[in-house]
């Protein structure tokens, strides 16, 4: 016969507890974190269970400015706009612009930050982080993979990448962080560079990567905390939108055609098969 479930094991965590008129996150009473800790030191705190240095708080607090918006031409934002337009709540604005993060746009720092970890993993057996990134790469490349973290549409040079780098540089410099995952960064980008035979410049997911995997967050991380700065550009765009108003804003405004390329106009078949008949 089987057992019934303990009540009290049905949902177990770490992270917060709650009782009437108690509120205590990771332990610490919610009173005494209100106007004592700033957001990102919050999220630290609610992510690795105990509160950031002062160097790890400003490391992660500037990937939540970094990758908070880059216009309504990136998917995230154009979609969000999009949706506002189609009189759906914020809600629904917010989550759709959300669901366009993934391994192409916005999400790929998850699978650079495992790229890290593999170029670091090679390295670590004797080989020499330049070799070692060349060999991933080269493997990658030998599969027909986009490598992640790197390439940009719009950027010849990502603006955002070379800020965070020089911010994990400085930390470095100070023993805050150990400059590892910069160092893998780079040589990534001169490994694919060489395979390619043009640059691919580091682009914000690259980057964003390198800070969390030398702050130690887990890749799944890396792509929630990117979703959680991006909310923040949704959000405002979403909002401006409806400020501004407008209908059914689709992609590109209605006088911009799109490129047709399926079959010529042609008559129906006189017989088919919902008419009784069967199709030529
Ligand atoms: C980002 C993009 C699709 C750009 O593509 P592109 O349009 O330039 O060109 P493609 O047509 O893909 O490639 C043309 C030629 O370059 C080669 N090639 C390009 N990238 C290559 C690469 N990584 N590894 C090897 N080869 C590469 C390719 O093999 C081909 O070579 P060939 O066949 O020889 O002609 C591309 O790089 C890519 O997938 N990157 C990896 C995924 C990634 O990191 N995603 C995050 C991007 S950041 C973001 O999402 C946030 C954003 O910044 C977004 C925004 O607003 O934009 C924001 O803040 O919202």
């Amino acid at each position: 016969m089987a057992s019934s479930p303990d009540p009290g094991q049905w949902w177990r965590t770490a992270i917060i507890d709650i009782a009437p008129g108690t509120i205590r996150v990771r332990g610490y009473a919610i009173e005494d974190l209100i106007g004592a800790v700033s957001f990102p030191e919050m999220i630290w705190l609610m992510l690795r269970g105990d509160l950031p240095s002062a160097d790890q708080a400003a490391l992660l607090g500037a990937v939540l400015v970094a990758a908070v918006d880059h216009g309504p031409q990136a998917p995230s934002i154009a979609i969000a706009r999009m949706a506002m337009t189609c009189g759906v709540g914020v809600n629904n604005a917010m989550a759709s612009a959300v669901n366009a993060l993934g391994d192409v746009h916005g999400g790929a720092g998850q699978q650079c930050m495992e790229l890290y970890a593999a170029v670091d993993g090679r390295a670590g057996h004797g080989i020499a982080l330049n070799a070692a990134a060349g060999a991933e790469i080269g493997a990658r490349l030998l599969r027909r993979e986009h490598v992640p973290g790197f390439g940009h549409r719009f950027h010849p040079v990502d603006p955002r990448a070379g800020r965070l780098l020089s911010l994990v540089d400085d930390a470095a410099s100070r023993g805050a962080v150990g400059g590892r995952f910069a160092a893998i960064g780079r040589a990534v980008e001169e490994a694919l560079a060489a395979a390619k035979g043009k640059r691919l410049p580091m682009n914000i997911d690259g980057a964003t990567a390198v800070v969390l995997s030398e702050l130690g967050f887990a890749p799944d991380e890396g792509r929630g905390l990117f979703i959680l700065s991006r909310s923040v550009g949704i959000l405002a765009h979403a909002m401006e939108q409806k400020a501004q108003g407008g209908r059914i804003k689709g992609p590109m405004p209605p006088g911009i055609a799109y490129t047709y390329d399926g079959a010529e106009p042609r008559a129906l078949p006189r017989t088919t098969a919902s008419a009784g008949g069967t199709t030529p």
